[in-house]
């Protein structure tokens, strides 16, 4: 179902660069290996020469009745053939290793990379995305670049001794089978281009595969598409795109199957000539026994190392244009532009002011915010109000610098946050996000993340826990702070391998996993612990803090808040406008701009689009309490 896609984007790295930053890579993850493996695979690839020269030997003592130097022979052949099996074995094993070492390495420099950009555009980027599933690819084995490195030296090697050998036969001949293996590698390396380009044409294909494959084995997505009976309907969407997937692979297989067909077939006429060249000579007596059998030897060795050559080379060239995505990813520039003077951002003292700003998501996307004029005074608190889309996230998107304004600009004291390094920015500043994250971790490590510094501060994590009113359901679980807050995941990894032990015999009993999930409300808590752990931070930012808290945990962690807020800097986002009638000053936004702005009783005396939307939110109140009796003021029933 994948439209045609052009091909990636020309990557800004040549080859020959790829090659030598790979080969510098895979050589300062495993040196010592990488030498070894080296020393094998030349070990292994003299190994058929000297059989060879050591059987015509023996067929050449045999003709001409040497038979004291057979015994000799025979030794020779038995250890070189001993030698040869256990350099094989050593080169599996040695290999496997550069590998594995070689993949760490890639692997954390690709993720060190992507965790070092600070903007979100490119995680919201298909052709970013697509890359970077291909460069995980080829960090999964960058090792395999020495591998293809080195078969391809121990059959040059083959081929060196082999072409010596069969020169001496005959040099026309030589000059033959070389020449035939020109014509593949050129062929072949065109393959190798279409083939990297067709990866890259099924990348969304693939990554949507991956998804609806995802979607079906998570617990997150099991409810809604059981209660909704999704499971066909992603089933066959997960097929058909690894059926577009695989027509776009099959085509290419065929492509390549018949084009190294017809090379085959090339090389085996130039073999079958050569042979019968070979016999006609042995029987007018030109050539010897130990000749004929040498030159078989050397043709089928010659043939078969040019093969493995030829699809090294191939191999190498596949995947350094497959690496080159990791290259390019691994040497991206900032993603956002780097500050102009990096200059150190002062602590908040007068407050942060939006200048005009203008933003939209891309070039092709509608204008989110326009022109907004907004002051956040120190030591207040800011409540955006608005309808759904507004841009209310937006805007705190924009104050943490996840985007730039595409025009105007965010002053923090005077001073533009384009100027300041980001992650001094947001050392600065403490936030509860709307679609906050529920990690796969223990409970005291959920809400370390606020700040790592606390991860070995239980009495910190305590104490956040308390004052975001979550402390006893955390206390009352199993393990306490050290429960895994997980169902896909067992509290001790031991427990998962026993698991699996288990499975590979009686299988292992399903649904017993030892960590625990906890209720919605009780995850909002636990994310405003984080915030909590950062109460110290000079800007607060709390996007829909209470959506999925009880009325009366709203209550209270909204009195919380207030305590926390006192003195500090802070924007609230709720559609609970009861929750922030106390705020210092209301922000309501509509149409991109700042439409109205005032505190609670200003605003409900000027009967505007916040009198409006609080109104109808405190009637819908009125309505369901039942005429309590004494109820006297008009404002008692809204939720607070
Ligand atoms: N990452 C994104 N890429 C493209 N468009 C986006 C992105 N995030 C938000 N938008 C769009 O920007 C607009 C504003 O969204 P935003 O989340 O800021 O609204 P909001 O006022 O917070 O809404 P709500 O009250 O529903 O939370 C919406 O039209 C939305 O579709």
């Amino acid at each position: 179902m994948t439209s045609r896609r052009p091909d990636a984007p020309p990557a800004p790295h040549g080859l020959a660069g790829c090659a030598v930053r790979a080969a510098g890579m895979v050589w300062r993850a495993a040196p010592a290996h990488v030498l070894g493996y080296m020393a094998v695979t030349l070990v292994g690839a003299a190994a058929p020469v000297a059989l060879a020269w050591l059987t015509k030997a023996v067929l050449d003592g045999l003709a001409h009745g040497r038979t004291t130097v057979l015994l000799g022979l025979a030794v020779a052949i038995a250890v070189v053939t001993t030698v040869a099996a256990a350099a094989a074995h050593a080169t599996q094993y040695v290999r496997a290793e550069v590998d594995r070492r070689a993949a760490l390495r890639a692997k954390d420099e690709l993720f060190a990379a992507v965790t070092r950009f600070t903007g979100l555009a490119r995680f919201e980027s298909p052709a970013f995305l697509d890359r970077l599933r291909l460069a995980q690819m080829s960090a999964a084995n960058p090792g395999r670049l020495v591998d293809t490195a080195t078969s391809a030296t121990r059959s040059a090697v083959t081929v060196a001794g082999f072409v010596g050998s069969l020169a001496l036969i005959s040099p026309v001949f030589t000059a033959l089978v070389l020449l035939s293996a020109v014509p593949a590698l050129f062929i072949e390396l065109r393959m190798s281009r279409r083939r990297v380009a067709m990866l890259w044409r099924i990348g969304p294909a693939e990554r949507r595969e991956a998804f609806y494959a995802q979607l079906m084995a998570t617990a997150d997505a099991a409810k809604e598409i059981r209660l909704f009976a999704l499971g066909d309907f992603l089933r066959l969407r997960m097929l058909a795109e690894l059926r577009t997937a695989d027509a776009a692979r099959r085509r290419t297989d065929r492509r390549e199957f018949v084009v190294q067909a017809s090379l085959s077939a090339l090389s085996a006429g130039v073999a079958g000539v050569g042979l019968v060249w070979t016999i006609l000579a042995a029987g007018r007596g030109e050539l010897g026994v130990g000749d004929v059998a040498m030159f078989v030897a050397a043709v089928t060795g010659v043939q078969s190392a040019l093969n493995i050559m030829v699809s090294a080379g191939v191999m190498a060239h596949e995947q350094l244009l497959t690496f080159r995505h990791h290259v390019t990813i691994v040497s991206a520039g900032h993603d956002l532009p780097e500050p102009r003077d990096s200059r150190s951002l002062p602590a908040l003292r007068r407050g942060i002011e939006l200048r005009d700003v203008w933003f939209r998501y891309g070039e092709d996307h509608p204008w989110v915010l326009r022109g907004v004029d907004l002051f956040i005074p120190h030591g207040c608190t800011v409540a955006l109000v608005g309808l759904n889309g507004a841009g209310k996230s937006t805007l705190v998107k924009l104050l943490c610098r996840f985007y730039d304004p595409t025009r105007g600009a965010i002053l923090w004291d005077g001073v533009d946050i384009r100027d300041v390094p980001p992650e001094t920015l947001r050392s600065r500043v403490g936030a509860v996000f709307q679609d906050f994250v529920a990690y796969e971790l223990t409970a005291a490590d959920n809400i370390a993340v606020g700040d790592l510094g606390a991860a070995q501060d239980r009495t910190r994590i305590e104490r956040a826990a308390r004052e975001a009113g979550v402390h006893d359901a955390v206390a009352a679980l199993p393990r306490g702070y050290d429960t895994l807050l997980s169902r896909e995941f067992d509290q001790d990894p031991e427990d998962e391998a026993d698991a699996e032990d288990s499975f590979a015999g009686e299988p292992a009993s399903e649904g017993s996993a030892s960590g625990v999930l906890l209720s919605g409300g009780q995850w909002q808590r636990l994310a405003l612990a984080r915030a909590f752990l950062r109460s110290d931070r000079d800007l607060m930012i709390l996007d829909e803090p209470s959506s999925g808290l009880d009325p009366e945990a709203e209550h209270e962690i909204h009195s919380r808040l207030a305590l926390l807020r006192s003195g500090r800097t802070s924007v609230v986002i709720s559609h609970r406008l009861g929750a922030i009638r106390e705020a210092d000053r209301i922000v309501v936004l509509g149409d991109g701009r700042v439409t109205e702005e005032g505190t609670h009783a200003s605003l409900l005396a000027d009967g505007g689009a916040y009198a409006r939307l609080f109104t109808r939110q405190a009637a819908g109140y009125r309505d369901d309490v039942a005429e309590p009796v004494g109820a006297s003021e008009a404002g008692t029933g809204v939720a607070r």
